[in-house]
């Protein structure tokens, strides 16, 4: 019985209520610590969710009011369908005779840019929410989408849009591989591609297909499944943009009215300007895809 009162009154000094609360306090900062900690390394393999979160709140910024841009993905996300045999009604004519670059050398002009681009992506890493995630697993593979045209088309802003959703990933720079770089072959192009995991869509972007007589028959020799954008613009702002981009490279070329019409009192336009045949879409380019 003294031993029993000694021990009680040693364990009512030892637990008196400060000392109490202060171990309850104690044990519930442990617990709220050990969730936090849990629930950071857990969320960090949710991208999609985090994704999905990033996306609902750029619809809202921007008030959508149509869902075009849900067609386009829900189409991109879409099992592919088949399309027109390209090869059978095919015959291949020279690339891009006909037409007076913008004075010559801006395929040169471009290509450097390119390249310098896709230096750049190599050195940098993708900056995309989804970069941690997929960067260091998944295999490269080839695009299972392009898009083909048109140059000035708005082109650029539409793959970063396409390649803010978690199922796309897509090259930054454009890899001309089914205009000027063909003869690498198909595991160059594969090469230049970001890994993506199973479900992901590879996306890579170069305007120049749309007017690249070879550009159908190569795609469609690669797969037949590869879905094609094209996103087209007035004709006339387009050449006014393209023009634009050559003399910011190029200062010293002639106006934009002297390029464009061959008797500017007759109003005959020079539709052998690059400028202006990129904007004749169905006459001149559309024709070679169907
Ligand atoms: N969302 C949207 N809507 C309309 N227009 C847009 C949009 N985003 C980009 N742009 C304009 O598109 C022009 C650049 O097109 P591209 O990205 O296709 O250029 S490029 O071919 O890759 O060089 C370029 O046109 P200009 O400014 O007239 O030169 C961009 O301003």
């Amino acid at each position: 019985m003294e031993y029993s009162l000694i021990s009680h009154s040693r364990y009512a000094r030892s637990f008196n209520p400060v000392k109490k609360k202060l171990v309850l306090l104690a044990i519930m900062l442990f617990l709220w610590v050990y969730m936090a900690y849990s629930c950071v390394g857990y969320c960090s393999t949710m991208p999609r969710m985090m994704v999905d979160y990033r996306v609902k709140e750029t619809q809202t910024a921007g008030k959508r009011t149509d869902n075009s841009g849900v067609d386009l993905m829900s189409k991109l996300l879409s099992k592919p369908q088949g399309w027109v045999d390209l090869e059978t009604d095919y015959d291949e004519p020279p690339i891009r005779t006909a037409s007076r670059d913008l004075l010559n050398n801006e395929v040169e002009i471009d290509q450097t840019e390119d390249w310098d681009e896709i230096r750049g992506e190599q050195k940098s890493p993708d900056q995309s929410p989804m970069s941690s995630f997929s960067n260091g697993s998944g295999s490269k593979k080839l695009p299972q989408a392009i898009i083909i045209g048109v140059k000035k088309g708005g082109t650029r802003a539409l793959l970063e849009f396409l390649r803010v959703h978690p199922d796309i990933r897509a090259v930054g720079a454009e890899p001309h591989f089914f205009d000027r770089n063909y003869d690498n072959g198909l595991d160059w192009y594969r090469d230049l591609m970001p890994k993506t995991l199973e479900g992901q869509i590879t996306m890579e972007k170069t305007p120049s297909y749309f007017v690249t007589r070879e550009a159908p028959a190569r795609i469609s020799a690669m797969s037949r499944d590869t879905k094609l954008i094209v996103v087209v613009r007035d004709p006339v702002t387009r050449a006014i943009s393209d023009y634009t981009q050559t003399l910011s490279k190029k200062p010293d070329i002639p106006t934009f009215e002297s390029l464009t019409f061959k008797n500017r009192t007759t109003g005959l336009i020079d539709i052998s300007w690059s400028a202006i045949q990129i904007g004749i879409y169905d006459h001149q380019h559309l024709q070679n895809w169907h």
